[in-house]
């Protein structure tokens, strides 16, 4: 299967999914091995605010957060031509889903397993210990699972393509989405065959 190209305007790939499945570092990857720039929101939108997420939230709440989420969204996808690395909520704003229409949206999954072990020791907001749906009390596991079964569907419904990270290296998984895509690196002989 092959992704049709969207335009020559337009960013290479557009990387969505949960926290800890890898968009952030198989971005890069994916950038590296295409030889074009990459461009990750949550680090746009660090830029901007001149704080951290983390610091974000903590300061002006998550609404706040999503609000100005958008707008860095809607700016690189107009503007980067490489690969953009999406935050991991990104796509439950309906502003942000619109903005994706008609660009090339690669989903990456991971078992609540793995992608928990992946992000476990670091400083999520959205993982912080604290009440979830129907519980007074969660775990950051918990947390981590119950945000992932509530996003899995629109992660899938928004995406052209998914592919599973569990247990596969980031270098393999640009590889794949590279080949699928249908795009290969700016300097690559293009394949047209045996020379006559
Ligand atoms: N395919 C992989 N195999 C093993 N470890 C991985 C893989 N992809 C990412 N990781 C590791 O998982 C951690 C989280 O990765 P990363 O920050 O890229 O996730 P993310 O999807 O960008 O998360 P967020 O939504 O919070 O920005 C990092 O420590 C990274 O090194
Ligand atoms: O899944 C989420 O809602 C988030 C993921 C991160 O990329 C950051 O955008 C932030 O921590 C929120
Ligand atoms: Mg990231």
């Amino acid at each position: 299967m092959t992704v049709e190209p969207v335009s020559d305007h337009a960013p290479v790939a557009v990387l969505i999914g949960f926290m800890g499945a890898g968009k952030s570092t198989v971005g890069v990857a994916l950038a590296d091995l295409l030889g074009v720039g990459f461009c990750d929101t949550d680090h746009e939108i660090e830029a901007r605010a001149g704080r951290s997420v983390a610091e974000i939230f903590a300061d002006e709440g998550e609404q706040f957060f999503r609000t100005m989420e958008a707008q860095v969204v809607a700016d690189v996808l107009a503007t980067h031509l490489g690969v953009i690395a999406l935050g991991g909520g990104a796509v439950m704003t309906p502003a942000v889903r619109a903005s994706l229409a008609g660009h090339r949206v690669v989903h990456l999954a991971v078992t609540p397993e793995a992608g928990f072990a992946r992000v476990r020791s670091s400083q999520r907001p959205l993982l912080r210990p604290g009440p979830v749906a129907g519980t007074a009390e969660a775990t950051p596991e918990d947390r981590y699972r119950a945000l992932l079964t509530e996003r899995a569907t629109t992660y899938h419904q928004v995406a052209d393509i998914t592919t599973d990270t569990t247990g596969r290296a980031p270098a393999v998984l640009a590889d794949e989405i590279a080949r699928v895509l249908g795009v290969r690196p700016a300097s690559a002989p293009r394949d047209e065959g045996l020379p006559q």
